[in-house]
């Protein structure tokens, strides 16, 4: 197979999408090699870039670390006058493999497997969070083997445009210079960052003749230049350089390209000494720092002298001396992803004891849930789903290794799936401390969550939600956030469960059971529960009724007042200035009466009647780590029971409710 553009004739091969499954009629995704400056493979979603597999690197695409000898693609590339190109075959005859782009805009290779008569994939794009197009912005570097921190970070020499922004995780600012004024003095030089996807190489320049070290006086010497590497990863020559910003740069665990940015002296001088941790070499390192300063000093006394001088002369020639310094290795950690574990029916059958009514957990609205333990002794939670989804095994394949990918502390960690027939199942993490319902609406089992311990709960339920809207390379809405899909673990670290029933069960699924439930009633919000429409905010809202039974140790809609349900009632006396007095009373001896004002009111923040007036997720964590100034909250939605509510949805309608071209099915109390 060979995509690429013929230069003489603009001819070009490459693949475009289908509609859809089912219509091969033009998609909006295309494949393409982009000739423009350095040619590279790009991923476009109309014309937009949604994907960079990135130019060519002497032997595999700078995006693609997958292509390595061993890969069985044997590959001929060609850049001349006439052509550029990639010509794609195998090295095994007997192989049969393709490349195809489908209709959601994922690049696909895969094998004829002709014992099982099916095409088996063993690579596809984009896939991680990073892999999106200019995912973190200008200037930075997007690293996904950081699990706990935010994967977006700022090249060296460069800070985040808003900090703001990105303290609340989003980097679509991108980074600036952290001192603009800076650029082109005495003593830059270059920190190297490992094993990257080369920034979009669309407006560098290439020569191919020059050595790397020359590369680096070339660049050092042109102000403009901001980064460099070299062209052919295999010869380790020629020279690639940038001008401007760096866009799309990314990190892998174990292989990638050797990008050297351009810093300040300042910069370079705080990256060795952070680069040298053993003592003796830190007291060489401290000398080393402190006589460059002295050279600085004396080169800028100097540089200064010059200008001034030269200003009184009236010279227009200006010559700086940009002193080169020994490139710094840049440490990162290494992790690797792979496909989900496939159990067999027979495995989870014993494991559960052939789905014993012992071992049953419980039964949610997408099927039983089953305790199960593997031969190894590990212990697993077993979701075996309603078997008429409507969904097929292929798309529900996908989907699990989609939702695999997904990962955060505060997300049930899901172990494999199981698909025979009819039947299909998810493999999950086991919790022992099962969900937060039975602790907060639990007498006894209440004391036990002291308010450390709760704030610390609705901390990790935030950041897992905001996990979901954001960071995830999904964008998933939960859609049936609630006390029991909460679980803990041992430590009572809570973990969202059921976070991708929203996806497996798509809205086709939706439409085709029409008593299939899709939300909880007491937590869905105005918007969703009576037209349809849901949104991020509708998981806030869900967030916010938790957090208020959280406090209130109540449920929402089994609330012994006559007519308010606990949202309403909180607000009634909210209005008075009263609210403490509803708060848990296991927390009374508690003396963070403050935080748990705060709280509460975050809590009827989010579930104000109008979702715009609703907070994002990352603004509630902005709002539960700050001391910061928070608005007023306005007057919720459903405040009243159900029975006194005119806009229960389960009064008012039944069946589906068509609004909006959003299909839906209405719920009942469970
Ligand atoms: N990974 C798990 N470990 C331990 N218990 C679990 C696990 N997953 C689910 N459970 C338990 O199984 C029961 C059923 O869970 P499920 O999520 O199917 O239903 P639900 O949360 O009650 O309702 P819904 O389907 O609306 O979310 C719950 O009591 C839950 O505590």
């Amino acid at each position: 197979m060979k995509m690429g553009v013929n230069r003489r004739t603009g001819l070009s091969w490459f693949l475009t999408s289908w509609k859809a499954q089912d219509d091969p009629g033009t998609g909006n995704f295309s494949c393409r090699i982009d000739p423009t400056g350095y040619p590279q493979l790009i991923l476009y979603d109309g014309d937009a870039p949604r994907w960079r597999g990135g130019s060519w690197t002497g032997r595999r695409w700078t995006g693609v670390p997958e292509m390595t000898r061993s890969f069985i693609i044997n590959t001929s590339y060609v850049d001349n006058s006439e052509e550029i190109s990639l010509t794609n075959g195998v090295t095994v005859d007997t192989v049969l493999m393709r490349m195809t782009l489908d209709e959601f805009g994922l690049v696909h290779r895969s094998t004829w497997n002709e014992e099982e008569k099916k095409w088996i994939e063993f690579w596809s794009a984009p896939i991680e969070w990073c892999d999106s197009y200019n995912r973190c912005g200008l200037n930075s570097n997007c690293d996904p083997y950081n699990a706990d921190q935010f994967q977006c970070k700022c090249l060296p020499g460069f800070e985040p445009r808003s900090s703001q922004n990105w303290f609340l995780r989003d980097p679509s600012g991108g980074c600036i210079r952290k001192r603009s004024n800076a650029t082109c003095r005495s003593g830059e030089g270059f920190v190297k960052v490992s094993r990257v996807k080369v920034p979009d190489t669309s407006t560098a320049r290439v020569d191919k003749s020059m050595s790397l070290e020359a590369c680096e006086r070339a660049c050092v010497n042109d102000c403009n230049c901001t980064a460099y590497t070299s062209a052919n990863e295999t010869t380790g020559t020629g020279c690639m350089m940038w001008y401007g910003d760096l866009v799309d740069t990314r990190s892998y665990a174990h292989v990638g390209q050797d990008l050297y940015v351009r810093v300040d002296a300042i910069e370079l001088a705080q990256y060795a000494q952070n680069s040298i941790r053993h003592p003796t070499k830190k007291v060489i390192a401290i000398v080393i720092v402190s006589f460059v300063a002295l050279v600085l000093l004396v080169t800028s006394l100097i540089y200064l002298w010059k200008t001034t001088r030269k200003r009184r002369d009236r010279s227009t020639s200006l010559s700086l001396n940009c002193g080169e310094f020994p490139n710094l290795k840049e440490f990162d950690e290494s992790r690797t992803s792979s496909d989900l574990p496939v159990f067999d029916l027979l495995t989870i059958a014993k494991a559960t004891d052939n789905f014993s009514l012992i071992n049953k957990l419980g039964e949610g609205g997408f099927g039983a849930v089953y305790k199960g333990k593997l031969i190894n002794g590990e212990e697993i939670a077993v979701k075996r789903l309603a078997k008429n989804s409507g969904q097929g095994v292929g798309e529900f394949k996908n989907e699990v290794n989609l939702i695999a990918k997904l990962q955060h502390r505060n997300l049930v960690r899901i172990l494999g799936y199981c698909v025979k027939n009819e039947e299909k199942m998810l493999v999950y993490e086991y919790l022992p401390n099962k969900s937060l319902d039975s602790f907060i609406f639990d007498e006894s089992k209440r004391v036990l969550l002291d308010w450390k311990k709760r704030f610390e709960i609705i901390c990790g339920i935030a950041r897992g939600i905001l996990y979901l809207h954001q960071d995830s390379r999904l964008k998933i809405i939960h859609r049936d956030l609630k006390a029991s899909n909460i679980l803990l673990d041992a430590d009572l670290n809570p973990k969202i469960a059921d976070f991708g029933m929203a996806r497996i069960f798509g809205q086709d699924q939706i439409q085709a059971n029409t008593n299939r439930i899709v939300g909880t009633y007491g937590y869905m919000s105005p918007e969703y529960a009576m037209e349809g429409l849901f949104s991020v905010k509708s998981d806030v809202y869900s967030f916010g009724v938790l957090i208020l039974e959280m406090i209130m140790g109540k449920k929402n809609t089994n609330y012994d007042s006559s007519y308010l349900n606990l949202v309403g009632h909180v607000w009634e006396l909210w209005k008075l200035d009263n609210v403490m007095e509803l708060v848990d009373s296991s927390l009374e001896e508690s003396s963070c009466g403050y935080e748990i004002m705060r709280c509460l009111q975050i809590g009827l923040l989010c579930v104000q009647e109008d979702p715009t007036d609703r907070p994002t997720m990352s603004t509630v964590i902005f709002m539960l780590g700050n001391e910061v100034g928070l608005p007023s909250p306005k007057k919720p939605a459903f405040i009243l029971k159900r029975k006194y509510n005119s806009g229960d949805p389960s009064t008012s309608t039944e069946g589906p409710n068509s609004i909006n071209d959003l299909t839906i099915s209405i719920i009942s109390a469970r």
